[in-house]
């Protein structure tokens, strides 16, 4: 940060890594950047005095609504806000976003957004949340970790949820008006940083509709066979003979074509 004016990059995630279902993500060199620029004193252009934040896009994002109770990453970043103390942005900010990431494609978009809004939050308003406490908010949006841990962390990363009550609503999507009903439950994230070689390189196909989470989510069963359900340790055992994984063995599961047939994440979609 320098000044009044600083950098917010988030990449790109690619999630259900292999049989890790919601679990397995990486991220790719893909970025949603936002350049902020903090002012002393409400300008007298400004958009939205209430929120005392306004954003813009450069690039194509059409689609993205711009105004802050329904743009995701200042719905975010309010909300942090708000639970902290804060009524609005501390100081007026203009965001301007140069979206990198294809919406809605599977390349974690909204994913993205939300720890760009997190992070966005915590820099204003000086709350000084380690990435492990901003997971928790971000899980308040998209209650599956796969895209929002490597999107924060950087890397592959196997995540999960550890669930502080029973409920196990794992449907939340990046619905930004649902922004103003949500609460923050106490569920956290644990992840383990699996280490890789740089000479993985990572090719992406990015199909040429839209298709959103929420939909997607909804052709899921509620539940599974336990046939249906190939875990690593599974893989680990019928394919290289190990006990257990090895961080070298995940990677090669995840990233070998053997994994492709696990059913939760084809199948039914
Ligand atoms: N930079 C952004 N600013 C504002 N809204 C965004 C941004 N990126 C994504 N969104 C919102 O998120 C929606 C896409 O989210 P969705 O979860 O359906 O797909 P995705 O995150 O791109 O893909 P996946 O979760 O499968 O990897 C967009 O249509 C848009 O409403
Ligand atoms: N694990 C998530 C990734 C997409 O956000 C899913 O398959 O729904």
């Amino acid at each position: 940060m320098s000044g009044n004016r600083f950098e917010i990059r988030v990449p790109a995630t690619s999630a259900n890594m292999g049989p890790g279902f919601d679990v397995i993500g990486l991220a790719v060199n893909i970025l949603l950047k936002l350049d902020i620029s903090l002012y002393e004193e409400v300008p007298s252009s400004a958009k939205n005095p209430g929120f005392n934040v306004e954003i813009q896009y450069s690039g194509d994002n059409s689609t993205v609504p711009l105004e802050p109770e329904k743009n995701i990453i200042l719905v975010v970043a309010l909300f942090i806000l708000k639970n902290n103390g804060f009524s609005k942005f501390p100081k007026y900010t203009k965001v301007v976003a140069e979206n990198n990431i294809p919406l809605g494609r599977g390349m974690g978009s909204s994913a993205a957004a939300i720890v760009a809004g997190a992070i966005l939050a915590n820099e204003v308003g000086k709350l000084g949340f380690s990435r492990e406490e901003l997971l928790k908010y971000c899980l308040v949006f998209e209650n599956h970790p796969d895209n929002i841990t490597p999107a924060m962390v950087g890397g592959i990363v196997a995540s999960y949820i550890n669930h502080a009550s029973n409920s196990d609503d794992n449907t939340a999507t990046a619905d930004a008006n649902k922004g103003s009903n949500k609460s923050i439950s106490g569920d956290s994230i644990d992840f383990v940083r699996v280490p890789y070689s740089d000479k993985i390189k990572a090719v992406t196909v990015v199909p040429q509709f839209e298709l959103s989470t929420s939909v997607a989510r909804s052709v899921l069963p509620t539940s599974y066979e336990k046939s249906d359900v190939k875990t690593v340790g599974t893989w680990a055992r019928e394919n290289c003979g190990y006990p257990e994984p090895t961080e070298y063995t995940w990677i090669a599961w995840c990233l070998l074509e053997w994994c492709w047939p696990d059913r939760p994440r084809s199948g039914d979609r």
